[in-house]
């Protein structure tokens, strides 16, 4: 793996950004497996789970060809335990100073969660310009991405909350979003029925939300 990730380069590689819950380690590898058939192999399992560290170790172990990220990183040490996990990058919900430094130091590459103009100036005084819009659709959607548009317009953007196959293309067609993260690609109910297929096609349908 000696590609030098950057949040940009992971934001560039697929139209969604699955994110992942998962309470059983046993589930790791096949829905991994599953986004991979499918064509999507940036994942982010989140840490809000007491399995989600060794989740995201078992899939770095087994599945070189995922790159594999946390989620809901929320301080250094969330950041610290992932990237020994194998984490290959993180998202976080919000942003502070002290994320980002030790996101940094641990050469991980971070999209940070922004919701108001002054998160997106802190993060910027940083140097974050690739950003997560968490909560996207409960912040004000599309509309608050196009008015960002005018004084954020070196901000690129991944709207995540509430984004769903409905409303994804209304956020995909905007100049400032590179992708969409979302929680549909794995549903509860597919990872405990082991229904793989149906992760594979909801994959799949995601391939093709951007516009050419
Ligand atoms: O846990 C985190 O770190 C989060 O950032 C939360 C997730 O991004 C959203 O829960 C996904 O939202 P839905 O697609 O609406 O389910």
């Amino acid at each position: 793996m000696a590609t030098q990730l950057t949040a940009l380069s992971i934001m560039q590689d697929a139209p969604v950004i699955p994110v992942i819950v998962l309470h059983k380690v046993e589930h790791a590898v096949p829905m991994a497996r599953a986004l991979l058939a499918g064509g999507v192999r940036v994942l982010e399992v989140t840490l809000r789970t007491p399995q989600g560290l060794a989740c995201i170790e078992a899939i770095a172990k087994a599945l070189p060809e995922a790159i594999v990220g946390a989620g809901t990183v929320r301080n250094a040490a969330d950041a610290t335990a992932a990237a020994r996990a194998g984490a290959r990058f993180a998202v976080s919900p919000g942003y502070t100073s002290k994320l980002g430094q030790a996101c940094r130091d641990l050469d991980l590459p971070l999209l940070p969660g922004v919701a108001t103009s002054g998160e997106i100036m802190m993060a910027q005084d940083d140097g974050f310009n690739e950003l997560k819009f968490f909560p996207a659709l409960q912040s004000g959607g599309a509309p608050m991405l196009k008015a960002w548009q005018g004084p954020f317009g070196d901000v690129r953007f991944c709207p995540t909350g509430g984004i769903s196959p409905a409303n994804a293309a209304d956020f995909l067609e905007l100049s400032n979003v590179v992708c969409v993260g979302g929680s549909w690609l794995v549903p509860a109910s597919a990872l405990d029925s082991g229904n793989w297929s149906q992760i594979t096609e909801l994959a799949l349908a995601t391939l093709t939300l951007r516009p050419s």
